[in-house]
């Protein structure tokens, strides 16, 4: 029996007022990690946030066959994870702040998040506020959200801006290893994905609007 996609776009329509910006009649996408890329522009952070359920959009996005964007929300934001390019939090918050917040709407397991966050040193400023973070360590903390819950797919923009050799080694083998058991990665770079580090199961192309898979 062929495997099920683990995420499936209808007729997805996203415009800024009038601007179009992502018309996908269909993809469909297996397990696996992919490189979404495009020029500067193309609508790769845009559309990211489309499959995340972050702004809306026209079509129907579909996860694990039947959570739907449309029909199933709450569900459906529950099982995709986003981590920005360039992650913006109210200053005020501490990092152990977002951290609860996630882990109380996401769910899943404190003890790897911690474990996850003593590996990429976020433990030691997670009870500063936010506004006293570097951009690299803001950095950290976005993708360490990004592991919070138990997502089917993690979309990761732009992760190796900003992060030292240290912490871009642990992203790789948090890739590699939840990958292994499941996840789905999305991941927009600008720079190649190290191949001795991660097997690509496909690249993704944005042009014309529209998304290609090779
Ligand atoms: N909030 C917004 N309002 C209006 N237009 C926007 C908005 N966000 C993005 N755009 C436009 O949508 C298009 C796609 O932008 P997007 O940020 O998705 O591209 P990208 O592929 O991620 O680019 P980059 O590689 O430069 O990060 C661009 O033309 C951009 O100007």
């Amino acid at each position: 029996m062929p495997e099920e996609p683990v995420i499936a776009l209808h007729a997805v329509k996203k415009n800024y007022q009038d601007a179009p910006v992502l018309d996908i009649p269909h993809l469909e996408l297996r397990a696996g990690i992919y490189w979404l890329q495009g020029e500067n522009g193309a609508g790769k952070t845009t559309c990211m946030k489309v499959m995340a359920g972050l702004i809306p959009f026209k079509g129907e996005i579909r996860l694990r066959g039947d959570v739907s964007s449309k029909d199933h929300p709450v569900q459906f934001r529950r099982l995709i994870n986003y981590a920005e390019a360039e992650p913006f939090y109210p200053a005020f918050l501490t990092g152990r702040d977002l951290l609860e917040l996630y882990l109380g709407t996401k769910g899943g397991d404190r003890r790897l998040i911690t474990d996850i966050a003593e590996r990429m040193g976020v433990h030691i400023f997670v009870n500063n506020p936010v506004s006293t973070y570097s951009s690299g360590m803001l950095k950290k903390l976005s993708l360490l959200l990004a592991f919070t819950g138990q997502p089917a797919v993690i979309l990761l923009d732009e992760p190796l801006i900003t992060i030292d050799t240290r912490t871009l080694a642990i992203m790789y083998d948090l890739v590699r290893t939840w990958s292994a058991n499941g996840t789905t990665f999305l991941i927009t770079s600008h720079q190649p994905l190290d191949p001795e580090e991660i097997t690509l199961t496909g690249t993704l192309r944005i042009t014309d609007k529209n998304i290609t898979l090779n």
